[in-house]
C-alpha cells in the first residue's frame, strides 16, 4: 500500500486552530502523512496575535530539502509566508524538487487583523508564486489585493478568476466566506469552465482557520490522486463540517473542529 504524503509549508499557530496545527490536523484526519516546514512562529490565540518570529531563508530551505530528499512529497500546501524573502525560498524549493501539485493559500491578514504577508510580498506573490500554482486558494479580499479592485458581483469574480490564470495560476478557487449571502459559494475555474461549490452558511464567530482547513483538505485529497474537481469537493464537505461542528474554545474566534467530518458523518 502507497501511503500518501503532504508538505505544508506555513506559520505556527501557538492557539492550535490555524496555520501548521490546523493543516497537520486537516492531513491526519484524511489519512495522509503529514510534513511541514515551518515559515514563521506566531504567539496566538482565539482573540489576537501577540508575537510573529520568522524563520530564517536557511531554515525555510533545508525543512524543505529534509522531506523532500528522504520521504518524499505527494501534494504540497502553502499558507503564511511572512516575507518576500522567504516566498523566493519557497519559489526556488518548488522549481528545484518539482513540487507538485501545489495548492496555494494565499494568507495576508488573520481574523484577528494582523499582517502574516507583508505589504511588498502581497504584490510579489504575483510574480513569484502564481505562476507555480496547481490551484490558488483567496479569500475575496485576498482576490482583490492579487487583482487591485474590489470585487462586488459574481461577474467581477469570474472576470478576477480569469486574470488570475493569465498569472500563471493553473486553477483557482475564490472563496467565499466573506460575503452576505446566505450560502458560502466558493467560485472554481481551470481555464475551461467555472463551477461554484456551495454550502449553508453557518452564522457562528468560531472560524478560526477556516482558510488554513479548507487547502490542506484539498493538499491532502490530491496527494490521494484525487482530480482537482473531487479534491475541492472533498475540501468543501471537510470545511462545512468542521464549521458546523466548529468548537466554543477560548474567548475570541473558536476553531473549526477538524475531527467532525469523520466523527458526525451522518449528520
Ligand atoms: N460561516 C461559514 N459557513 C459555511 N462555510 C463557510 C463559512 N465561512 C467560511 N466558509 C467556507 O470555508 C472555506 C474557507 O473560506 P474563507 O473563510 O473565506 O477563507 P479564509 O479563512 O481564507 O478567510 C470556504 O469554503 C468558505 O466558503
Ligand atoms: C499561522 C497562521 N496561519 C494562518 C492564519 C489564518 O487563519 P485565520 O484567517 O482563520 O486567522 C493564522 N491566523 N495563523
Amino acid at each position: 500500500m502507497t501511503i500518501p504524503r503532504a508538505l505544508t509549508i506555513a506559520g505556527s499557530d501557538s492557539g492550535g486552530g490555524a496555520g501548521i496545527q490546523a493543516d497537520l490536523k486537516t492531513f491526519q484526519e484524511l489519512g495522509v502523512f503529514g510534513m511541514s516546514a515551518l515559515t514563521a512562529i506566531t504567539a496566538q490565540n482565539t482573540q489576537t496575535v501577540t508575537g510573529i518570529y520568522e524563520l530564517s531563508e536557511e531554515a525555510v530551505g533545508r525543512q524543505i530539502d529534509a522531506v523532500v530528499e528522504d520521504i518524499g512529497v505527494d501534494a504540497v500546501k502553502t499558507g503564511m509566508i511572512a516575507s518576500i524573502s522567504i516566498m523566493e525560498v519557497i519559489a526556488d524549493k518548488v522549481r528545484q524538487h518539482r513540487l507538485s501539485p501545489l495548492v496555494i493559500d494565499p494568507v495576508m491578514i488573520s481574523k484577528s487583523g494582523a499582517a502574516l504577508l507583508d505589504q511588498p510580498a502581497r504584490q510579489a506573490l504575483k510574480q513569484t508564486l502564481l505562476p507555480l500554482a496547481t490551484l490558488v486558494t483567496p479569500n475575496l479580499h485576498e482576490a482583490e489585493v492579487i487583482v487591485n479592485r474590489s470585487l462586488s458581483t459574481s461577474q467581477e469574480r469570474m472576470d478576477a478568476a480569469k486574470q488570475i490564470l493569465d498569472m500563471g495560476a493553473s486553477a483557482v478557487i475564490i472563496k467565499g466566506g466573506h460575503t452576505e449571502d446566505e450560502e458560502a459559494v466558493d467560485l472554481f475555474y481551470d481555464g475551461e469552465e467555472f463551477h461554484t461549490f456551495s454550502a449553508p452558511r453557518y452564522h457562528t464567530p468560531h472560524t478560526h482557520g477556516t482558510g488554513c482547513t479548507f487547502s490542506a483538505a484539498l493538499a491532502a485529497s490530491l496527494a490521494k490522486g484525487e482530480s482537482m474537481y473531487k479534491a475541492v469537493e472533498t475540501a468543501k464537505q471537510f470545511i462545512t463540517k468542521a464549521i458546523s461542528h466548529s468548537l466554543n474554545i477560548g474567548k475570541g474566534h473558536g476553531p473549526t473542529n477538524h475531527w467532525a467530518y469523520n466523527r458526525y458523518s451522518k449528520d
